[in-house]
């Protein structure tokens, strides 16, 4: 057999086109993984084509959880060079939890033990942490080659677009279309979310609902395009007033929207809802256009839970309704706070 022909047969699996082999000083793979791991057949050859183009990270790794092969789709998604990742410990790459509870489960003392465990931790979804410092979200499968000295192969599917995918519907599904506020489900969601935290913490808790006084007549007056106009700039005058990230406006329904104020008392929140319906009373009058004319006002209810006294957080919306309702009847275009039923 001519040289040339015997150097071919002993290529790893991760070998690429002569041009990017590693240098003779380059690390190499363990002799056992060399040992197992040669191409020479046209099938084994065909092999090592999908490995070098399938568009997964494909690893394999020893016992101790050290890289000993990758290809190239591996190097893309590690952002680093193969030749430095050889040797080094896969679960390095890994954001904590993931990289403790892989680190121990490759300290297992046996194979066997070894082999017992993996499918608890595969498959999953972890952090990486690319050698650029990048986060990537990825899915992994782990299985075990048995062998006296084991191998295993670590199959990687970057879940980026996916998750940015993921994100964004989610987001849309919590949004309100016409107004860009948070929806109804959202804030029943994140109300549940805040009763609980308050309710642990000792903090108090407030929600406003807030209902634009006369609407109908805006809309039968100027037309519902119009109204749907006057529904944008209030929500968005809402929003532009709350104070911290973590207080939500949302559109309850129809003409009705609501705050979810968490760490706000009873005297807070009466004086931010003060301050949204100044804000909302101001949008109207100075404007050229029709309904920006248009006298624009809205009644809100506002109430408060301290250590969670209500029963849950529904009744904390229905005192506000309470208020809200006590707001329109003594004359619209004011606050008024339920203390209790
Ligand atoms: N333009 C527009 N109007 C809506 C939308 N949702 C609900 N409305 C209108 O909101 C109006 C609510 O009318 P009412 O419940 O009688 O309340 P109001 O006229 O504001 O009277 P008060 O609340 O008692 O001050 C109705 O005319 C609905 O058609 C919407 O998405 N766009």
């Amino acid at each position: 057999m001519e040289m040339s022909a015997l150097r071919q047969r002993c290529q790893p699996v991760s070998a690429y086109p002569s041009s990017s082999e590693p240098s003779s000083s380059a690390r190499q793979p363990d002799p056992l993984v060399r040992q197992h791991w040669m191409f020479g057949t046209a099938q084994e050859e065909s092999l090592r084509v999908v490995l070098n183009h399938v568009s997964e990270a494909i690893l394999l790794l020893d016992q101790h959880g050290r890289i000993q092969l990758v290809n190239p789709f591996g190097e893309q998604l590690f952002g680093e060079n193969r030749d430095a990742m050889l040797g080094k410990s896969w679960a390095d790459y890994l954001e904590p939890p993931f990289s403790f509870e892989y680190s121990e489960l490759f300290a297992q003392s046996s194979a066997k033990d070894l082999a017992e465990r993996i499918h608890e931790h595969s498959p999953k979804e972890i952090m990486l942490r690319r050698q650029d410092g990048l986060m990537v979200d990825v899915d992994i499968s782990l299985s075990i080659i048995p062998a006296e000295r084991p191998l295993l192969v670590c199959i990687m599917r970057d879940l980026s677009a996916y998750k940015k995918e993921h994100d964004e519907l989610r987001q849309l599904a919590r949004t309100d279309y016409l107004t860009q506020v948070a929806n109804r489900r959202a804030f029943d969601e994140v109300l549940f979310r805040q009763w609980q935290e308050c309710s642990k913490t000792h903090v108090p808790l407030s929600v406003l609902l807030i209902d634009i006084d006369h609407f109908k007549q805006l809309n039968d007056q100027f037309g519902h395009l119009h109204g749907d106009q006057c529904l944008r700039r209030i929500a968005s005058a809402i929003k532009s007033e709350l104070p911290s990230p973590r207080m939500l406006a949302a559109r309850y329904g129809g003409e009705e929207f609501a705050v979810i104020l968490p760490g706000c008392n009873e005297t807070q929140a009466t004086a931010l809802a003060e301050t949204i319906r100044r804000k909302v009373a101001a949008l109207s009058g100075g404007d050229q256009d029709v309904v920006n004319s248009h006298p624009l006002s809205i009644s809100i209810g506002v109430a408060c839970t301290v250590a969670q006294h209500l029963r849950d957080y529904s009744a904390l919306v229905n005192m506000a309704d309470v208020a809200l309702y006590r707001a329109k009847i003594s004359g619209r275009n004011r606050v008024e706070y339920c203390a209790g039923f």
